[in-house]
């Protein structure tokens, strides 16, 4: 059973002014995300993308459709279920909201007086989780004392302190430099794997979802336009918005100005050989176009790997006899997927649509 659900879920804004339509800033999403998985919610500005996240501790109240958090339908809660459930939800923000007059200390245990912890555990548990976070030396210290990243590990401390099952990260490390931004995502991942904790991440930023996510959905419009496992998305993407926000960090088939750049340098057969996993061994491409005499060269592309997992697309530009290329192109599509680009000199292209 997923730990959060969403069910056809819309959250209206009231219209900005009279007569105008109210905004629709959640536009019927249905969404499942597992205990123990980290989600990364992705979206350009004015997605949706906080105002969903913002409804599973109902700081906004949902509009319509059911949103079942933890088996309880929270549209439905009284007050003292809302706040039973915020008890058990850590929200990290992208400016850290800390409290300047406080100490670091007194940061990290302002959740535990609300929640009403008694002195000694709340300072035993303030001090474990300045441990956990590497800032036992800053207990003392006010947030001005502090750089952004540490800012931001007290942020943390303090979202974990009630022991939440669940963490909400609003766009956490957009105000960080990357270094500290590799910092704050590790011990996001920390989070998740050594306390079990489900993390959902807003973030605008591929690489983000890359690092830290096992699942990703893509908002746009306030709808969830592709969403599924990192691996699946990623080396696959069928949205064009998720495509357009993966070839922000993996090299696909080239298009538009990279595919006119590479034209100009290389005027033979291009094609684009894109694999999953051991579709596809690269000696075996090379024995193949070998085989048929054809002059191969590696032009673009490259390999990622997602948690063990493997995909890529390497661009070639072939020249030979066009049909062997063609030949040897329809064999290879039947272990890979062969996007074939064309040929800038006009001597020889092969059939459109010969390979695919
Ligand atoms: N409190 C609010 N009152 C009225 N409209 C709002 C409110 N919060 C958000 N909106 C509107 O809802 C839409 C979605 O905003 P939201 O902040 O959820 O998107 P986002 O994807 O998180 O964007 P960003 O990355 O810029 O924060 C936008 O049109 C926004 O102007």
């Amino acid at each position: 059973m997923p730990l959060i659900e969403f069910r056809d879920v819309v959250k209206e804004y009231p219209a900005p002014k009279r007569g105008a339509e109210p905004i629709r800033a959640v536009d019927g999403v249905t969404l499942e995300i597992e205990a123990g998985s980290v989600t990364g919610i992705i979206g350009y500005s004015g997605a949706g993308k906080s105002t969903l996240v913002r409804l599973i501790n109902a700081l906004e109240p949902v509009s319509s459709g059911e949103l079942i958090v933890d088996g309880t339908d929270i549209t439905k809660l009284s007050e003292r279920g809302l706040r039973k459930l915020r008890s058990g939800i850590g929200m990290v923000f992208q400016q850290f909201n800390l409290f300047s007059s406080r100490t670091v200390a007194g940061n990290i245990a302002y959740p535990l007086h609300l929640a009403k912890w008694p002195k000694a555990e709340r300072d035993a548990r303030v001090k474990e989780l300045l441990d956990w976070v590497g800032l036992a030396d800053k207990a003392n210290a006010h947030p001005d004392q502090l750089s952004g990243g540490q800012k931001q590990r007290v942020g943390i401390a303090r979202a974990l302190a009630t022991k939440p099952a669940i963490l909400l990260a609003d766009e956490a490390t957009s105000a960080l430099d990357p270094q500290t931004t590799s910092d704050v995502l590790e011990l996001l991942k920390r989070a998740n794997e050594e306390l079990g904790i489900t993390i959902i991440v807003i973030t605008h930023e591929m690489d983000v979802v890359k690092r830290i996510a096992t699942d990703v959905a893509v908002m746009e419009k306030g709808r969830i336009v592709e969403s599924g496992k990192v691996f699946d998305v990623f080396s696959k993407p069928e949205n064009p918005a998720t495509a357009r926000f993966v070839e922000t960090i993996v090299e696909g088939v080239p298009r538009g100005d990279s595919l006119a750049l590479l034209r100009e340098r290389h005027p033979g057969h291009l094609a684009t050989v894109s694999f999953r996993d051991g579709d596809v061994d690269q000696r075996d491409l090379f024995r193949r176009f070998g085989a048929a005499r054809i002059d191969v060269e590696l032009v673009a592309g490259g390999v990622q790997d997602i948690r063990g997992r493997s995909f890529g697309h390497l661009t070639f530009e072939l020249e030979g006899e066009p049909d062997a290329i063609e030949r040897t192109l329809r064999e290879i599509s039947e272990v890979a997927t062969v996007t074939y680009l064309g040929a800038a000199s006009a001597s020889a292209t092969i059939r459109e649509g010969g390979a695919e």
